[in-house]
């Protein structure tokens, strides 16, 4: 299959005007984007490319910036191979974790050593809201936890919880590419007390677990918090991230609805970690 890459320039360039730039793309069949200093490479499959629909997407940019573009068609390629040798870097987290691909070389050696070959789903380490949720997970004790990694990705989430000594986890995701990639996740790194579910929080009702990971954004969360909380016992931990500093207290006060309370966040480039800690049995 044939891709159109689209150079797209905005100035000035922003975090919003490229996270909601990449929204818009989405809706109308671009499924990658790789960010650069002064804009967006966005990818499509050459047969959904559509240059006038794409031009009304561009419009419907709520900021002032002009944007330009241009376009190219890429031969057929393995994109995730692509992707992954060129953006996707060793990362370390927090002195302890690194996260690498199985093709990265000169890997520091620290403590947790995590593989994952993304192949396009969310959760190489690099994003804040991962990174953030690490290194709160490196400040946690997992010693014999029941834990859930909601909106698991790439499961990274998942597997350093284990590392950690977690007794059991359950990752879930509402994305089916994430779940089989999840799971190709777990075999890299031999890990065998984690189960990956494919759906959303109809997979959790009923159960009941120590440690809740959610790093998924402020719609899903605010819609799901309840849930979460029901599979939650008195003094089960709750981490979220994926929501800006802003959204804290609109996250607050459905948490405090569900009987969560707010013991502490981190920040990283407007995003934020959250911790909530269930009290009483609401
Ligand atoms: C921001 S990524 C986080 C991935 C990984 N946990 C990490 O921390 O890097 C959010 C993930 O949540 C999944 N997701 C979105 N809505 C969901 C829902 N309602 N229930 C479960 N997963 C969901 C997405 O498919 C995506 O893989």
């Amino acid at each position: 299959m044939n891709y159109i890459e689209v150079k797209i320039q905005i100035t000035p360039c922003s975090e919003v005007s490229t996270d909601l730039l990449s929204a818009f793309l989405g809706e109308i069949g671009f499924d990658s984007f790789v960010s650069f200093e002064e804009g967006l490479f966005a990818y499509i499959p050459s047969s959904l490319f559509d240059e006038d629909r794409m031009k009304r997407s561009f419009a419907l940019v709520p900021v002032d910036c002009a944007i330009d573009y241009s376009v190219i068609e890429i031969p057929d390629r393995n994109w995730n191979e692509e992707w992954e040798k060129n953006y996707f870097t060793p990362i370390v987290i927090g002195n302890e974790c690194v996260v690498h691909s199985s093709f990265h070389t000169d890997i520091p050696e620290v403590k947790y050593d995590i593989l994952i070959d993304p192949k396009m789903s969310f959760g190489t380490g690099h994003h804040e809201t991962t990174s953030t949720m690490m290194e709160m997970m490196l400040k946690t004790s997992f010693e014999n936890k029941v834990v859930l990694d909601m909106g698991c990705g790439t499961a990274i989430l998942s597997i350093l919880a284990s590392m950690r000594g977690a007794k059991s986890v359950t990752g879930v995701d509402i994305d089916e590419w994430a779940y089989e990639n999840a799971l190709e996740n777990i075999q890299l790194n031999h890990i065998s007390n984690i189960d990956i579910l494919l759906g959303g929080s109809e997979q959790i009702a009923g159960k009941k677990y120590d440690i809740i990971l959610a790093n998924i954004n402020r719609n899903v969360l605010l819609e799901n918090m309840k849930i979460y909380s029901a599979c939650m016992n008195e003094n089960s931990e709750l981490y979220m991230s994926g929501f800006y500093k802003e959204d804290i207290p609109v996250i607050c006060e459905e948490a405090n609805h569900c009987g969560l309370v707010l013991e502490t966040y981190t920040e990283k480039n407007r995003w934020v970690g959250t911790k909530f800690v269930k009290k009483g049995n609401i």
